[in-house]
């Protein structure tokens, strides 16, 4: 009999939706499901997942594993068991979903070498790049081209190939490479005496004196130690130095004095509750509805203890990189080093440390943006989503997974606890608890008695009737100014980077449009247009494109702009800008967060990442500006997200005793979002909302499925999305559901293509999924399928 494991390759390809068999060679007997292997597929060699072994009589025609890439199983049951559930459930491929898992996608690159086959002749006759490969061993193409600039090599290796003089060798190199550092430690057993022995000699002494008190010490910090001094006291015996393999942590240095609060009774409320399911070992899912403000982290905080009390480990999840920091910061307080970061601005080799370390049982505390959600952990006590209601927290690629689902369904498969927290709940959640689905806890009040912020809502349309066009109306200036003379910090909240949002041709109304997709341009301070979209840059034209006009105009306010107006109208205040553009570094969110909060800065501006989560003592006012782009948008959920916008932001305000004001400027004053959140009145909001919903049949009473039909061809598009709209309508006959659409995308190009969605409401979704499987639409190279789409367009 032989070991065969049935291996998914790690490919973000849909249509190879099946496991293939190779055997498993005695020298990897151990192998089991969770391992990740390599193995030859097609003409590579790529990374695979063992998800089944069996023991069979004929391997005919069966390749072999050629390695093992770790030295444990990546997955265990639970991981397991929630990849072929996102699978099933976003109708992907388990290579798909099981990629998921590993930090950057991807663990290994395989290198194509060329090595000399030993010829009879010992290949005297053969040509030079044979002779060269024979004396220098396997090389890659690179290398040979370098050497021979003048060959046609990829010819002359075809030849030697098929001559059988050649082959093909593959090295695996792994992603996760370890870093290893140098550390001096003293010998325990010198019975030297440093005094006597290193009389005349100052620095060895010092040094010895130093390694005498500290024991051990990193290579790096002794630098005013020459080499000579340290290979001396090697050879005397003083001392002896090692390389030690070092895990890579950006947050190693931040380090926060211990805060213990003593927590209100809502809180000690909540925690009860979580702490009592905790005991019994069983799944459950609680959601923390607590006003801004509350004391939300506090709870999480104490129910991570209580976890890490069982030796669990626990997963916190923020919706943005720019929240990671403040949670990390009040998580540290409390578990200094029990913590590892995961985000994607971080290396993949920190990535792969950081699970290293929780493999180790170093730490056991998690925090990161929507990939920590699928960190592989022996022993997962509890999930903890912050600001539940995010819309970042679904991914806008395939698979098209919402980490809550993924976080519910690992939890569940662990008989763990799923906490999620916010002050503006998603409708469907809220909805849940209702229905006793989740179970709810409520954080009424503000901690301390804070109140909440007062809203002050300016209509636009008066400014402009006084004739007033500049972004900033007066009652704004007013707050900003009695800000700044308060000593009291602001944010101001506008959710459109770059300078001028479109540059427009006054003479005959040409907007400059991006090449490739069909949105406006951006213009920014460095002189270019940009596109949010594909990124691609242009130069400003002198004239207008379409009329040759001359009268090339920039409109729209995004950020950059905002900044400089706001040094014209207060040259004196220090202003801080955070969106995308400023924060492409590592650790940029980071410094710009850590400024403000320090007070080196009076204003901070910015898109939606300023508004959400963060907690600063001085800041008593919050401005938006940009809500009614929200609103706008002809999407179900824009009144959802309108209301959680504003009362996010404005929550910001007056968190620590000192009354907070906002202001929202908008030219839609009497829209439902905007009012209720003025009243901070999530309740009224949400019955409101939901009456919406149910006359029009959307989540949550209903499901959502949306298909995205895309082409090169607007034409082709068209037709092809009208036949798959008929054929879905027969494929449906049985099924109670409304089919809308074919209709266009939003933004109808991107980067090229043109795409249509169809959309299907229905409360029976599962049979719809199994139908659009059985007819293969799942596996359509020209179809991409949106479970729980967020965005109907
Ligand atoms: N029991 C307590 N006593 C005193 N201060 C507390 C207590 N609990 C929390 N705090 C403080 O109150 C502030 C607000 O808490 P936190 O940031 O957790 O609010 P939140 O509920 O997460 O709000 P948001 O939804 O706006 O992010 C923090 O500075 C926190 O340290
Ligand atoms: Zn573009």
């Amino acid at each position: 009999m032989n070991k065969v494991a049935k291996i998914f390759i790690n490919m973000p390809i849909k249509t190879i939706a099946k496991g293939y068999s190779y055997i498993v060679p005695d020298q990897f007997s151990y192998l089991d499901i969770g391992w990740r292997v390599c193995v030859p597929f097609g003409h590579q060699y790529l990374e695979g997942f063992v998800v089944e072994i069996a023991f069979v009589e004929n391997c005919d025609g069966l390749k072999e594993v050629v390695a093992v890439i770790d030295k444990s199983a990546w997955f265990n049951q639970e991981m397991m068991d929630t990849a072929k559930w996102i699978a099933s459930y976003y109708l992907c491929s388990l290579g798909e979903s099981m990629r998921l898992f590993i930090p950057g996608k991807k663990s290994i690159s395989v290198d194509l070498f060329y090595e000399a086959i030993a010829l009879e002749e010992n290949g005297i006759n053969c040509c030079c790049i044979y002779k060269y490969l024979q004396a220098n061993g396997p090389l890659n193409l690179n290398c040979l081209k370098k050497y021979f600039p003048t060959y046609d090599m990829e010819k002359v290796l075809e030849r030697l190939l098929s001559e059988g003089k050649i082959k093909k060798v593959y090295k695996i190199r792994s992603r996760a490479k370890e870093k290893f550092e140098k550390f001096v430690m003293i010998n325990e057993f010198c019975d030297k005496d440093p005094n006597i022995y290193l009389k005349n000699k100052p620095a060895q002494l010092r040094l010895v004196n130093l390694m005498l008190t500290k024991r051990k010490l990193p290579r790096k910090t002794l630098m005013e130690f020459s080499s000579s001094v340290i290979h001396a006291l090697e050879k005397d015996g003083f001392i002896h130095v090692v390389n030690e393999r070092v895990l890579r942590d950006s947050y190693k240095d931040y380090h926060f004095q211990m805060v213990k609060k003593s927590l209100n009774p809502s809180q000690e409320n909540a925690i009860e509750q979580v702490t009592a399911k905790i005991c019994e070992k069983k799944h459950d899912t609680f959601l923390l509805y607590g006003v801004t403000g509350s004391g939300k982290t506090e709870v999480y905080i104490n129910i991570v203890e209580k976890i890490r009390k069982l030796d669990k480990q626990a997963i916190i999840l923020v919706p943005e990189i720019a929240l990671a920091s403040q949670m990390i910061q009040r998580f540290k307080e409390n578990f200094s080093n029990d913590i590892v970061v995961m985000h994607s601005k971080l290396s993949i080799e920190e990535r792969n440390d950081a699970i290293e370390r929780l493999h180790n049982k170093e730490v056991g505390i998690v925090i990161g943006a929507r990939s920590a959600v699928f960190v592989p952990l022996d022993d997962l006590g509890v999930i903890i989503i912050d600001e539940e209601h995010e819309v970042s927290y679904k991914q806008e690629e395939r698979p098209y997974y919402h980490t809550r689902e993924v976080a519910k369904m690992r939890t569940f498969y662990s008989n763990a606890i799923l906490l999620l927290g916010s002050a503006t709940p998603s409708l469907e959640s809220y909805y849940k608890a209702q229905c006793s689905e989740y179970k709810l806890l409520s954080l009424p009040k503000r901690v301390n008695n804070s109140n909440l912020p007062s809203v002050h809502i300016v209509d636009m349309r008066n400014e402009l009737a006084k004739g007033k066009r500049s972004i900033l109306s007066d009652d704004l200036y007013a707050l900003i100014k009695k800000t700044l003379e308060n000593k009291e910090q602001i944010i101001i909240l506008l959710n459109r980077r770059g300078h001028s949002t479109f540059v427009l041709c006054r003479e005959c109304g040409h907007i400059i449009k991006c090449n490739h997709c069909d949105v406006p341009m951006v213009y920014h301070f460095s002189g270019i247009l940009r596109c949010h979209y594909c990124d691609s840059v242009k130069t400003v034209p002198q004239e207008c494109p379409h009329c040759y006009s001359r009268y090339i105009k920039y409109f729209g306010t995004g950020t950059q702009k905002l900044e400089e107006e706001l040094y014209r109208l207060f040259p004196n205040a220090s202003v801080l800008r955070m969106d995308r553009d400023t924060t492409t570094k590592k650790m940029a969110y980071e410094k710009i967060l850590d400024d403000f909060r320090k007070e080196k800065y009076q204003i901070l501006l910015g898109t939606q990442m300023v508004a959400k989560g963060h907690d600063f003592k001085n800041v008593t006012a919050v401005a938006i500006l940009s809500i009614d782009s929200t609103i706008n948008i002809p999407d179900f959920r824009a009144a959802e997200r309108g209301f959680q916008l504003l009362t996010q932001a404005s929550g910001r305000a007056g968190r620590h005793g000192n009354q907070g004001n906002v202001i929202v400027q908008t030219y839609n004053p009497c829209h439902y979002a905007i009012t209720h959140a003025k009243e901070h009145d999530f309740i009224s909001f949400y019955h409101e909302e939901m009456n919406f919903r149910k006359i029009l049949n959307y989540p949550p009473y209903n499901q959502l499925l949306k298909i995205i039909i895309f082409d090169m061809v607007e034409e082709i598009l068209i037709k092809k999305a009208e036949i798959l709209a008929r054929k879905l309508h027969l494929m449906m006959k049985s099924v109670k559901c409304n089919i809308i659409g074919p209709f266009s995308a939003n933004v109808v190009k991107v980067k090229d293509i043109y795409k249509m969605n169809i959309l299907i409401k229905s409360r029976e979704m599962g049979k719809i999924k199994q139908l659009l499987c059985e007819n293969e639409l799942d596996k359509r190279k020209d179809i991409t399928i949106d479970v729980d789409p967020m965005n109907s367009l």
